[in-house]
Protein backbone atom coordinates (compact mmCIF):
# COMPACT_ATOMS: atom_id res chain seq x y z
CA UNK A 1 0.00 0.00 0.00
CA UNK A 2 1.55 2.80 -1.14
CA UNK A 3 0.34 6.92 0.53
CA UNK A 4 -0.52 9.97 -1.14
CA UNK A 5 -1.26 13.15 0.28
CA UNK A 6 -3.13 15.80 -1.87
CA UNK A 7 -3.37 19.33 -0.59
CA UNK A 8 -5.22 21.93 -2.01
CA UNK A 9 -3.45 25.56 -0.86
CA UNK A 10 -4.80 27.52 2.05
CA UNK A 11 -6.90 30.38 1.14
CA UNK A 12 -5.79 33.14 -0.66
CA UNK A 13 -6.07 36.90 -1.14
CA UNK A 14 -8.10 36.36 -3.86
CA UNK A 15 -10.23 33.16 -2.61
CA UNK A 16 -10.59 35.87 0.17
CA UNK A 17 -12.24 38.41 -2.14
CA UNK A 18 -14.01 35.69 -4.16
CA UNK A 19 -12.20 36.47 -7.33
CA UNK A 20 -11.26 33.77 -10.36
CA UNK A 21 -7.49 33.33 -9.61
CA UNK A 22 -6.21 30.91 -11.96
CA UNK A 23 -2.48 31.22 -13.39
CA UNK A 24 -2.53 34.20 -11.22
CA UNK A 25 0.05 34.63 -8.64
CA UNK A 26 -1.59 35.30 -5.84
CA UNK A 27 -0.15 35.27 -2.44
CA UNK A 28 -1.91 33.52 1.29
CA UNK A 29 -3.91 35.62 3.04
CA UNK A 30 -3.27 35.45 7.01
CA UNK A 31 -6.07 32.61 7.28
CA UNK A 32 -4.96 30.71 4.52
CA UNK A 33 -1.35 30.74 6.52
CA UNK A 34 -3.52 29.70 9.29
CA UNK A 35 -5.00 26.68 7.27
CA UNK A 36 -1.31 25.72 6.07
CA UNK A 37 -0.43 25.20 9.41
CA UNK A 38 -3.23 23.48 10.58
CA UNK A 39 -3.07 20.97 7.78
CA UNK A 40 0.66 20.54 9.25
CA UNK A 41 -0.83 19.75 12.58
CA UNK A 42 -3.27 17.56 11.03
CA UNK A 43 -0.85 15.51 8.94
CA UNK A 44 1.72 15.48 12.31
CA UNK A 45 -1.06 14.52 14.48
CA UNK A 46 -2.19 11.71 12.51
CA UNK A 47 1.21 10.28 12.01
CA UNK A 48 1.65 11.01 8.50
CA UNK A 49 4.84 12.35 6.81
CA UNK A 50 6.04 12.19 3.33
CA UNK A 51 9.51 11.48 1.27
CA UNK A 52 8.84 13.62 -1.83
CA UNK A 53 6.94 16.41 -2.99
CA UNK A 54 5.56 18.05 -5.87
CA UNK A 55 3.33 21.52 -6.54
CA UNK A 56 2.86 24.38 -9.13
CA UNK A 57 4.85 27.02 -9.87
CA UNK A 58 2.69 29.30 -7.90
CA UNK A 59 3.29 30.73 -4.66
CA UNK A 60 -0.21 29.95 -3.17
CA UNK A 61 0.83 26.15 -3.16
CA UNK A 62 4.40 26.80 -2.69
CA UNK A 63 3.87 28.43 0.54
CA UNK A 64 1.70 26.04 1.64
CA UNK A 65 4.15 23.71 0.92
CA UNK A 66 7.00 25.31 2.76
CA UNK A 67 4.92 25.90 5.73
CA UNK A 68 3.59 22.23 6.14
CA UNK A 69 7.27 21.50 5.75
CA UNK A 70 8.35 23.60 8.10
CA UNK A 71 6.70 22.86 10.64
CA UNK A 72 6.54 18.86 10.13
CA UNK A 73 10.41 19.68 10.29
CA UNK A 74 10.90 18.36 6.96
CA UNK A 75 12.76 21.25 4.97
CA UNK A 76 14.92 18.61 3.80
CA UNK A 77 12.73 16.89 1.73
CA UNK A 78 13.31 16.93 -2.10
CA UNK A 79 10.53 19.44 -3.76
CA UNK A 80 9.53 19.47 -7.81
CA UNK A 81 7.69 22.60 -9.11
CA UNK A 82 6.21 22.46 -12.35
CA UNK A 83 3.24 24.37 -14.29
CA UNK A 84 1.15 21.33 -15.06
CA UNK A 85 0.50 21.15 -11.15
CA UNK A 86 -0.96 24.83 -11.63
CA UNK A 87 -4.69 25.75 -11.32
CA UNK A 88 -6.90 25.42 -13.89
CA UNK A 89 -6.65 28.71 -16.55
CA UNK A 90 -9.64 31.08 -16.05
CA UNK A 91 -8.48 32.89 -18.87
CA UNK A 92 -10.09 36.58 -19.16
CA UNK A 93 -12.29 35.51 -16.07
CA UNK A 94 -9.19 36.03 -13.90
CA UNK A 95 -9.15 38.67 -11.56
CA UNK A 96 -13.05 39.36 -12.13
CA UNK A 97 -15.67 38.33 -8.83
CA UNK A 98 -17.39 35.38 -9.27
CA UNK A 99 -20.69 36.51 -7.59
CA UNK A 100 -20.99 39.53 -9.86
CA UNK A 101 -20.24 37.67 -12.56
CA UNK A 102 -22.98 35.45 -11.53
CA UNK A 103 -25.01 38.43 -11.43
CA UNK A 104 -23.89 39.42 -14.90
CA UNK A 105 -23.50 36.43 -16.43
CA UNK A 106 -26.53 34.30 -14.80
CA UNK A 107 -24.98 31.43 -12.30
CA UNK A 108 -25.89 28.75 -14.67
CA UNK A 109 -23.39 30.16 -17.29
CA UNK A 110 -21.12 30.81 -14.14
CA UNK A 111 -21.11 27.06 -12.90
CA UNK A 112 -20.61 26.11 -16.48
CA UNK A 113 -17.47 28.01 -16.84
CA UNK A 114 -16.55 26.73 -13.40
CA UNK A 115 -17.17 23.04 -13.23
CA UNK A 116 -18.49 21.65 -16.94
CA UNK A 117 -15.99 19.44 -17.84
CA UNK A 118 -15.30 20.11 -21.43
CA UNK A 119 -16.09 24.13 -21.20
CA UNK A 120 -13.79 26.68 -21.39
CA UNK A 121 -14.07 30.43 -19.86
CA UNK A 122 -13.42 33.18 -22.32
CA UNK A 123 -9.75 33.07 -23.26
CA UNK A 124 -6.85 35.32 -23.13
CA UNK A 125 -6.37 37.50 -25.89
CA UNK A 126 -2.75 36.71 -27.31
CA UNK A 127 -1.26 40.62 -26.60
CA UNK A 128 -3.32 40.75 -23.11
CA UNK A 129 0.30 41.04 -20.75
CA UNK A 130 -1.80 38.27 -18.41
CA UNK A 131 -1.18 35.95 -21.15
CA UNK A 132 0.86 33.61 -19.88
CA UNK A 133 3.66 33.56 -22.20
CA UNK A 134 5.07 37.28 -21.12
CA UNK A 135 5.57 35.78 -17.39
CA UNK A 136 9.23 34.51 -17.10
CA UNK A 137 8.89 31.59 -15.77
CA UNK A 138 7.33 29.79 -18.71
CA UNK A 139 10.00 31.14 -20.61
CA UNK A 140 11.68 27.81 -21.29
CA UNK A 141 7.91 26.63 -22.94
CA UNK A 142 6.68 26.96 -26.08
CA UNK A 143 4.28 29.83 -26.02
CA UNK A 144 1.98 28.10 -28.35
CA UNK A 145 1.07 25.38 -25.60
CA UNK A 146 0.21 27.49 -22.87
CA UNK A 147 -3.03 27.85 -22.10
CA UNK A 148 -4.91 31.30 -22.69
CA UNK A 149 -7.85 29.32 -21.05
CA UNK A 150 -8.66 25.26 -19.47
CA UNK A 151 -11.39 23.37 -19.51
CA UNK A 152 -11.15 20.48 -16.67
CA UNK A 153 -10.25 18.45 -19.33
CA UNK A 154 -7.24 20.40 -20.68
CA UNK A 155 -6.47 20.48 -16.75
CA UNK A 156 -6.04 17.34 -17.11
CA UNK A 157 -4.68 16.37 -19.85
CA UNK A 158 -1.65 18.54 -19.34
CA UNK A 159 -1.43 17.48 -15.67
CA UNK A 160 -1.89 13.60 -16.12
CA UNK A 161 1.81 13.20 -18.03
CA UNK A 162 3.68 14.75 -15.05
CA UNK A 163 1.77 12.26 -12.92
CA UNK A 164 3.05 9.72 -15.40
CA UNK A 165 6.62 10.56 -15.94
CA UNK A 166 7.80 12.17 -12.85
CA UNK A 167 4.62 10.89 -9.84
CA UNK A 168 3.68 7.74 -10.33
CA UNK A 169 6.98 6.53 -10.66
CA UNK A 170 8.11 7.59 -6.98
CA UNK A 171 5.23 5.99 -5.85
CA UNK A 172 6.36 2.77 -7.35
CA UNK A 173 9.43 3.17 -5.88
CA UNK A 174 7.53 2.75 -2.31
CA UNK A 175 7.48 6.75 -1.13
CA UNK A 176 4.86 8.98 0.25
CA UNK A 177 4.43 11.74 -2.20
CA UNK A 178 2.39 15.06 -1.36
CA UNK A 179 1.13 17.19 -3.56
CA UNK A 180 0.43 20.84 -2.39
CA UNK A 181 -1.66 21.76 -5.65
CA UNK A 182 -4.99 23.81 -6.48
CA UNK A 183 -8.77 23.21 -6.34
CA UNK A 184 -8.68 21.97 -10.23
CA UNK A 185 -5.51 20.46 -10.80
CA UNK A 186 -6.22 18.30 -7.84
CA UNK A 187 -10.16 17.66 -8.86
CA UNK A 188 -8.19 16.49 -12.38
CA UNK A 189 -5.90 14.15 -10.29
CA UNK A 190 -9.34 12.87 -8.14
CA UNK A 191 -11.19 12.34 -11.53
CA UNK A 192 -8.14 10.14 -12.72
CA UNK A 193 -7.69 7.89 -9.55
CA UNK A 194 -11.21 7.34 -9.07
CA UNK A 195 -12.72 7.46 -12.44
CA UNK A 196 -15.32 9.74 -11.93
CA UNK A 197 -17.47 10.22 -14.54
CA UNK A 198 -17.45 13.64 -16.54
CA UNK A 199 -21.06 14.71 -15.49
CA UNK A 200 -20.40 13.89 -11.97
CA UNK A 201 -16.48 15.34 -11.33
CA UNK A 202 -18.95 19.04 -11.98
CA UNK A 203 -20.34 18.02 -8.12
CA UNK A 204 -16.76 17.42 -6.53
CA UNK A 205 -15.53 20.60 -4.52
CA UNK A 206 -11.99 20.31 -2.85
CA UNK A 207 -11.82 22.78 0.10
CA UNK A 208 -8.79 24.73 1.01
CA UNK A 209 -6.08 23.66 3.48
CA UNK A 210 -7.46 19.81 4.72
CA UNK A 211 -5.19 16.54 3.64
CA UNK A 212 -7.24 14.19 1.26
CA UNK A 213 -5.30 10.84 1.80
CA UNK A 214 -5.12 8.36 -0.78
CA UNK A 215 -4.29 4.64 -0.77
CA UNK A 216 -3.00 3.10 -3.83
CA UNK A 217 -2.46 -0.50 -4.10
CA UNK A 218 1.06 -1.53 -5.78
CA UNK A 219 -1.00 -0.93 -9.30
CA UNK A 220 -1.30 3.08 -8.15
CA UNK A 221 -4.98 1.96 -8.19
CA UNK A 222 -7.16 4.08 -5.31
CA UNK A 223 -8.08 2.13 -2.28
CA UNK A 224 -9.89 4.15 -0.58
CA UNK A 225 -9.42 7.82 0.61
CA UNK A 226 -10.57 10.48 3.12
CA UNK A 227 -9.52 13.82 4.39
CA UNK A 228 -7.81 14.40 7.90
CA UNK A 229 -10.13 17.23 9.72
CA UNK A 230 -12.99 17.47 11.66
CA UNK A 231 -15.84 16.21 9.12
CA UNK A 232 -18.45 18.72 9.33
CA UNK A 233 -15.65 21.84 9.02
CA UNK A 234 -14.82 19.98 6.08
CA UNK A 235 -18.70 19.57 5.07
CA UNK A 236 -18.88 23.26 5.74
CA UNK A 237 -15.67 24.44 3.87
CA UNK A 238 -16.69 22.01 0.84
CA UNK A 239 -20.13 23.61 0.49
CA UNK A 240 -18.73 26.96 0.76
CA UNK A 241 -16.52 26.37 -2.56
CA UNK A 242 -19.54 24.82 -3.98
CA UNK A 243 -21.65 28.11 -3.43
CA UNK A 244 -18.64 30.70 -4.15
CA UNK A 245 -20.36 31.63 -7.39
CA UNK A 246 -24.44 32.10 -6.92
CA UNK A 247 -26.50 35.14 -7.04
CA UNK A 248 -27.66 36.45 -3.65
CA UNK A 249 -31.44 35.62 -3.76
CA UNK A 250 -33.82 38.54 -3.18
O1 LIG B 1 -8.71 29.82 -9.52
C1 LIG B 1 -9.59 30.03 -8.69
O2 LIG B 1 -10.38 30.99 -8.75
C2 LIG B 1 -9.75 29.09 -7.51
O3 LIG B 1 -8.55 28.71 -7.03
C3 LIG B 1 -10.55 27.86 -7.89
O4 LIG B 1 -11.76 28.35 -8.22
P1 LIG B 1 -13.10 27.53 -8.51
O5 LIG B 1 -13.49 26.84 -7.24
O6 LIG B 1 -14.06 28.64 -8.90
O7 LIG B 1 -12.81 26.61 -9.63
Amino acid sequence: MVLLILLRHGESLWNRDGRFTGWTDVDLSENGIAEARHAARLLRDGGYTFDVAYTSVLKRAIRTLWIVMDDMDRMYVPVHRSWRLNEKSYGALQGLNKQETAEEYGAEQVHLWRRGYDVRPPPLLWDDPRHPRFDPRYAGQDPDALPATESLHDTLDRTLPYWHEQIAERLQDGKTVLISAHGNSLRALVKYLDAVPDEVIADLNIPTGYPLIYELDEGLHAVRHYYLGNPDEIARATAAVAEQATVPRG
